[in-house]
């Protein structure tokens, strides 16, 4: 299996684990029902995220941790959403793509999934 080079494999990988996360009837609902998302608008926002993060590629410019906040007002993102959250973005990657550029996306969603955690943790108090 090859890395992730260009804005199409990382589109490939967001459609891949778009597909687990609104199959997986724990995690779903925050999709469909919290936050209803349209996947035509969505896709291409995280693929320009992603794209910066692991290519260089520019563009994206929204508050992530903020975003998460707000979609956490709503309704509680548990340590347990995460994982789920992790796990399927984790098998998006590995069923796909293998290399170093994977590994970097992997380690930083971790990263990424920590720090909101933190921050919610500091919002709940
Ligand atoms: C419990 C885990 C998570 C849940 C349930 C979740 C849910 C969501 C939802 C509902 C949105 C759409 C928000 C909106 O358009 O108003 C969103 C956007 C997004 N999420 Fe997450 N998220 C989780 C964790 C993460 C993590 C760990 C990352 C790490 C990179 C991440 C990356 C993104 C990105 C890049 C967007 C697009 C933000 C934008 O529109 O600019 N999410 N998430």
């Amino acid at each position: 299996m090859k890395d992730i080079q260009t804005p199409e494999e990382i589109y490939t990988v967001v459609d891949e684990f778009y597909k687990k996360l609104l199959a997986d009837e724990k995690i779903s609902y925050i999709f469909t029902d919290v936050v209803k998302i349209k996947l035509e608008e969505h896709l291409p926002i995280l693929v320009t995220f992603w794209s910066q993060a692991i290519l260089g590629t520019g563009g994206y410019v929204n508050n992530l941790t903020q975003i998460h906040l707000d979609v956490n007002a709503k309704s509680y993102l548990s340590k347990e959403l995460f994982e789920i959250w992790l796990a399927h973005f984790e098998a998006a990657i590995d069923e796909n793509f293998e290399g170093f550029n994977c590994e970097r996306m992997k380690n930083q969603a971790h990263n990424l999934s920590t720090i909101m955690q933190i921050k919610i943790a500091q919002q709940d108090k």
